[in-house]
């Protein structure tokens, strides 16, 4: 679904953080993409979906499919109201209104929006504004989806419905790929992992593998394999 050969990107043409960053996205698959602050997960996002300047590689995302991305830092035009965003949202996806409005409704409903349709987004608190986001993704039921950091700001019942729309996504045969440092919820969700480390990739798998890796005993978590890892510098 999605391919990912980065070979150098960063913020300066001279100075490259990313280096090598290669993998690939299939659908039905939830992967996820971990490292600590700074390690370069929001980079190789924004150079996956076009908004980095100095990237060197190739990014190929199956023919006539839909992606959605969810950023980080909820993003939301100042002026329309909640509806007006999903109605826009609608439009750019050439959904018609038979097909959004009940999935819009449905949604709202789940992250506990309803009542706020009219409302402008940007008076909405953090978490508010990062529910509309996922509304508004999730909505498109897109091919592919690019999350960073989907669980900050969430409140447990938020959590827990975005964590049965990423299931039910997979479900459908969507692709996801999502960045986290929640690291309980990405060893239960993900098939397989990505863990980046001051811009590197130092392993690409499932939880066994990098338990093998690692040399951790089955059962061992995720963080404590990646914590093995990154201050044990287990190669
Ligand atoms: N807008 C920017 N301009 C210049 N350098 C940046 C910019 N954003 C990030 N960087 C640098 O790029 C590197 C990777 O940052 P990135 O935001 O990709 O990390 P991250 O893994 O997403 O971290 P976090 O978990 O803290 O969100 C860091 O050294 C950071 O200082």
């Amino acid at each position: 679904m999605l391919q990912v050969h980065i070979d150098s990107a960063g913020y300066q043409q001279k100075e490259p953080y990313l280096q090598n960053i290669h993998f690939t996205i299939c659908p039905g698959e939830i992967v996820g993409l971990i490292g600590a602050n700074g390690a370069g997960k929001s980079t190789t996002i924004k150079s996956i979906i076009g908004t980095m300047e100095h990237v060197h590689g190739n990014i190929e995302l199956e023919k006539d499919k839909q992606l959605a991305y969810i950023p980080e830092e909820p993003i939301l035009y100042d002026r329309l109201t909640l509806w007006e965003h999903l109605r826009l949202a609608a439009t750019s996806y050439e959904m018609p209104q038979t097909i959004w409005e009940p999935r819009a409704k449905d949604l709202l409903k789940k992250f506990s929006l309803t009542g706020k349709e009219h409302e402008l987004p940007i008076h909405f608190s953090k978490g508010m504004r990062q529910k509309t986001l996922i509304c508004l993704s999730f909505m498109t039921e897109a091919d592919i989806y690019i999350i960073d950091e989907p669980f900050i700001g969430l409140d447990p019942i938020a959590t827990k419905h975005l964590i049965n729309l990423l299931y039910q996504e997979k479900e459908r045969g969507a692709a996801l790929l999502m960045s986290t440092h929640v690291l309980d919820s990405a060893e239960k969700l993900c098939d397989r992992f990505i863990l980046l480390n001051e811009g590197n990739t130092i392993f690409q798998g499932d939880l066994l593998e990098l338990q093998k890796e690692t040399n951790q005993s089955a059962g061992t978590s995720l963080l404590d394999c990646f914590y093995e890892l990154l201050e044990e510098g287990v190669s």
